[in-house]
């Protein structure tokens, strides 16, 4: 069996000075791809697609210029002049609103001024389903520089932005510049859009050059990020794209600025101007002065925040499952069999927490390096169809600031750098297809995830967002429901045999930038504001509940009249409706339990009914030789396992159900809070719409805790199931060791 590779320093130059491979060697290839984009002489043009290099965008051989080194800035800017020049003149269509929606956009107007109703919903006490973006203030306006966070609406604890999407095209290869491809996407970098003739236009936060550095990228893609994250809020920074499209690249190039950011910020040495050329020495490795004495990093000045220290923990996501990269047993350890396989855990603090997962303490540039270097090397990587040295796994690092304010209170920031396995077509290798096939379900899972954020939007009804479906969604879902800044940088391929892959990963993008989410700023455990903060929240419930009882007894507190009635039974609506939504998406997870336990387990069970089968052949010729023993003994071993972890999921998803339960128990206690308040009040018509809502939620009650019994009552079925075909298989085995073809216990 092929096992994928964990080899150190594969990409050790990620700053662009290894674009060497894919620059043009001979002058006959020297053009780059952004060059080659403006040599479409009337782009104006409606364009009709066409074969055989028909589109627009070739890479002819006319027009030839010496290319800029690969990384430098001044090949970046004169390549986004270059694409400028090269870019579409239509007009806006009337009515557009620059919004970029889940379909590619026309030419819009580059005006962004765009009002959303505001959410009748907050779901703010379910747990694992809610957005705390649904309330956005109608007025809100949205600002689009690149180079900030958008902002709607602004507090000291709380933050609505919207996720920051950018887009980077891969240069050519060499090979592809050879051979001439035609290029179907022109890429506006003024107007940060690009350009289908027969899809239309995609528009972004900003698209880069395809000869812009990682320099560039950090400073559009992390450094709005970081200055947040200092400033008490978490970030979160992912690369999106099909593999081989530069996404480890770039997220090098953005991790390593990154550190050398925030030690450069806040060390004691002067903050100095650097770029991707001068962080790599001769050999490329990495040049640092930074170290931090007496483990603690001083603030600049003028920033309110000073970190005492970092840690660190890097895990990867191979295969669905999690392993620690720093873990202590991983050292100098090459293959993955020894990495461990860990949990997800719910936690107050950080939303969820991966238990077991180490964190290192680091007081310095070199260190943090070292460990990311050592997480590097541990990653699974192995070649595709598309790129020789393909990631197979989620990489993400996880730093967490532990930050001093002005008043010497800590604040922990955390800020975290993914780089997503790409996703891919079907290989021709069975292990690298096995691999595609986690990567893809789990890339799935995360657009069903974005998509679902994304309806949020401004939406009456909240909808479930699934993020439970994969480890990864699991891992980014206390960012992507409001924990933290979330920026993605989508890489795509320029060539025209991958424009499926490039659209769908534009399309990602689109939806992704329509997610708004509401952002809390983190402040001390023990800090003054936050207690007030709350003590405001419990005043706020108190007078809530005050006007309930004070509108059952026909009175009210300040002297206001039966007219404000419908007002506090609209306030009564809200928390009925809250109710009923809160029940609906329970309703909703467990019927979504269900779906994926039965799809699940048809699979596993047909699966274990071939390896049954499997077996049944191996008895039929009981005159063995030493190959066909061994294969049986290896069916026999993948069948334990396989059984073992049905049981592990049958139990974990029993747990849940429990889970599930209790909190349907605490939904129940509310509702009949709220009943009881409701009924002195039972004549008065305006509660006509709180009998309903209550009904409704009584019933959507049943009915969860009907799919809940019938779910468990599945389970049962599925469980004795599989004993009984574990029996079967225990007599199969028995017969086995009997006829001599595997060795008795
Ligand atoms: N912007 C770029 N400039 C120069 N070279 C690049 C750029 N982007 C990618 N490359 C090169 O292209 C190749 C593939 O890039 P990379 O490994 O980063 O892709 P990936 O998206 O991470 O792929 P996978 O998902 O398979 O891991 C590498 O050799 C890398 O150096």
């Amino acid at each position: 069996m092929q096992t994928p590779t964990r080899s150190a320093s594969h990409y050790r130059n990620a700053s662009g000075n290894n674009a060497a491979a894919l620059r043009p060697s001979s002058t006959h290839n020297q053009r780059s791809v952004s060059e080659s984009l403006t040599s479409h002489k009337d782009s104006s043009k409606p364009i009709a697609p066409n074969n055989n290099n028909a589109y627009p965008y070739t890479t002819s051989n006319s027009n030839l210029h010496p290319l800029p080194r690969a990384g430098s800035r001044t090949a970046s800017r004169a390549a986004s002049r270059v694409l400028s020049r090269g870019s579409f003149g239509f007009p806006a269509p009337s009515g557009s609103n620059g919004i970029a929606s889940s379909t590619p956009q026309r030419r819009t107007s580059l005006s962004r001024s765009t009002s959303r109703s505001s959410s009748r919903l907050s779901l703010s006490s379910v747990g694992t389903s809610s957005v705390s973006s649904s309330r956005i203030p109608s007025n809100t306006i949205y600002s689009d520089s690149p180079l900030s966070l958008s902002t709607l609406e602004n507090n000291s604890q709380r933050r609505s932005s919207r996720i920051r999407v950018t887009v980077r095209p891969c240069p050519l290869s060499s090979e592809q510049n050879g051979r001439n491809m035609p290029i179907p996407w022109n890429i506006d970098c003024t107007s940060s859009q690009i350009e289908h003739p027969d899809l239309g236009f995609f528009q972004y936060d900003h698209v880069f050059a395809t000869l812009d550095d990682n320099q560039c990228v950090f400073d559009v893609v992390a450094s709005p990020v970081i200055e947040q994250c200092l400033d008490g809020y978490n970030g979160t920074i992912f690369a999106y794209g099909m593999t081989g499209s530069g996404k480890t690249y770039s997220m090098r190039g953005v991790v390593r600025n990154s550190v050398s950011l925030l030690f450069d910020k806040f060390g004691r040495t002067s903050p100095r101007e650097s770029t991707a050329g001068d962080m790599m020495d001769q050999d490329n490795s990495w040049i640092n002065e930074n170290v931090f004495n007496d483990d603690t990093i001083v603030a600049a000045s003028g920033s309110k925040k000073k970190i005492n220290y970092m840690t660190c923990s890097i895990l990867e996501i191979y295969n669905e499952k999690l392993n620690d990269l720093l873990a202590e047993d991983n050292k100098n350890v090459r293959f993955p069999n020894i990495l461990s396989d860990l949990r997800i855990v719910d936690d107050s603090k950080f939303g969820i927490s991966v238990r077991g997962l180490r964190e290192v303490r680091v007081t310095s540039t070199d260190q943090l390096l070292a460990l990311i270097d050592q997480g590097e090397s541990l990653r699974c990587t192995d070649s595709t169809d598309y790129n020789y040295r393909s990631s197979r796994s989620h990489f993400i690092i996880m730093l967490k600031l532990f930050m001093e304010d002005g008043e010497g209170t800590e604040v922990v920031s955390s800020l975290n750098f993914c780089d997503l396995a790409g996703s891919e077509r079907a290989t021709s290798h069975t292990d690298r297809r096995k691999e595609g096939g986690y990567i893809n379900k789990s890339l799935l899972a995360l657009g069903t995830v974005i998509t679902k954020l994304s309806e949020n939007v401004g939406n009456s009804a909240n909808v479930h967002v699934p993020y439970r479906d994969s480890k990864l969604t699991r891992i980014l879902q206390p960012s992507l429901s409001g924990g933290s800044m979330v920026s993605i940088l989508c890489t795509i391929q320029l060539g025209l045999n991958v424009v499926g892959e490039t659209t769908n990963t534009l399309r990602f993008g689109l939806r992704a930038k329509n997610v708004v989410l509401s952002v809390r700023q983190n402040t001390a455990d023990n800090d003054v504001g936050k207690l007030l903060q709350e003590n405001e929240n419990l005043k706020l419930e108190i007078a809530e509940l005050r006007s309930l009882l004070e509108m059952s007894n026909g009175n009210t507190t300040d002297g206001v009249g039966i007219n404000n009635k419908t007002d506090l039974c609209v306030d009564r609506d809200d928390v009925y409706y809250e109710l009923v939504a809160e029940n609906n998406i329970l309703n909703e997870q467990v019927e979504h339990l269900k779906r994926l336990q039965l799809e699940d387990n048809i699979i596993r069970l047909q699966h274990c009914n071939e390896e049954l089968g499997n077996l049944n052949n191996l008895l039929g010729g009981l005159d063995l030789d030493p190959g066909t023993r061994k294969k049986g003994e290896e069916i026999l071993r993948r069948m334990e396992r396989e059984l073992r972890e049905n049981n592990n999921r049958f139990n974990e998803i029993e747990s849940y159900v429990g889970h599930l339960e209790s909190r349907i128990r605490v939904s129940e206690i509310e509702l009949a809070r709220y009943r009881q308040l409701q009924q002195p009040d039972q004549l008065d018509s305006s509660t006509t719409v709180l009998n309903t809502v209550a009904t409704l939620n009584s019933s959507a009650l049943k009915r969860a805790d009907q799919a809940k019994d019938e779910l468990l009552e599945e389970l049962h079925e599925e469980i004795a199931e599989l004993k009984q075909s574990m029996r079967r298989k225990d007599a199969m085995i028995r017969a086995l060791q009997k006829a001599g073809v595997v060795d008795g216990p």
